[in-house]
């Protein structure tokens, strides 16, 4: 029986696209099926990724919450709601694949309630830039001479943000010539066969659970 994947984007969602194609005609295939997309925006490319693999999607915008609750309250209701709704699709596994919102403990605790794990892919090294714009953060510190190096990661996902135990990680040489732009399509490269192959990894038992 394949393992059922609920994925959580935000955005263009081409690592999105890399678990589809596994899952069609690569090392996914019949061990893990998309069954949901979730977006946290309605104009995520990866919304539109989904329609066109015939994934069924939904859309889970923070806003209205806001201007309907405040900013706290806003956020503890979707937070709630978000949840439910997670644990409503009963997913083996929960893949965040480029979700940025950040998860209290509100969700998580309702998804470690009914068993259901999850996993964040990260576009860094392990307790190197975590939170946003990691890719740039790293950018910058290679040009200060801090860094040679970054990564990217796939992690389990704890309260703490990006600090959870990492399943997959790769590290990536930041050279002299590289630009910015340069070394997010280095790290996108490599993303898209880490994410696959966590996922495969967890699916098929070779990672246990945390
Ligand atoms: N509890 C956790 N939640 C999330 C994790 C995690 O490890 N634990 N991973 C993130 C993904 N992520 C980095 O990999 C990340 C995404 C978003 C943010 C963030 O600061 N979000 C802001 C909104 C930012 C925006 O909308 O541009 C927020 O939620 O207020 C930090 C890290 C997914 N969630
Ligand atoms: N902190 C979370 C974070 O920065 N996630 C990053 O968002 C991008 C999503 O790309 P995609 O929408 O093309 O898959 C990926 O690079 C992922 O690592």
């Amino acid at each position: 029986m394949a393992a059922s994947l609920l994925v959580l984007i935000s955005g263009s969602g081409s690592n999105l696209q890399a678990i589809i194609d596994a899952t069609q005609s690569g090392i996914l295939k019949d061990k893990a099926v998309v069954k949901h997309v979730l977006s946290n925006r309605k104009k995520a490319f990866g919304l539109e990724r989904a329609a066109k693999a015939g994934i069924p999607t939904s859309v889970h915008t923070l806003l209205p919450y806001k201007k309907e609750h405040g900013d706290e309250e806003g956020r503890r209701l979707f937070d709630e709601e978000l949840g439910r709704q997670l644990v409503e699709h009963n997913p083996s596994l929960i893949v965040c694949a480029g979700w940025m919102h950040i998860l209290s403990p509100i969700v998580l605790n309702q998804l470690s309630a009914h068993n259901i794990p999850i996993i964040n892919l990260h576009p860094a090294l392990p307790n190197a830039f975590n939170g946003i714009h990691a890719i740039e953060r790293a950018y910058e510190a290679s040009r200060q001479g801090k860094i040679n190096e970054t990564g990217c990661m796939v992690h389990w996902v704890i309260a703490e943000v990006d600090g959870g135990k990492p399943i997959a990680i790769q590290r990536i040489p930041i050279t002299q010539d590289d630009t910015v732009d340069s070394l997010e399509a280095k790290i996108h490269a490599e993303e898209h066969k880490l994410l696959v192959q966590a996922i495969h990894d967890i699916v098929t038992g070779a990672v246990p659970r945390p």
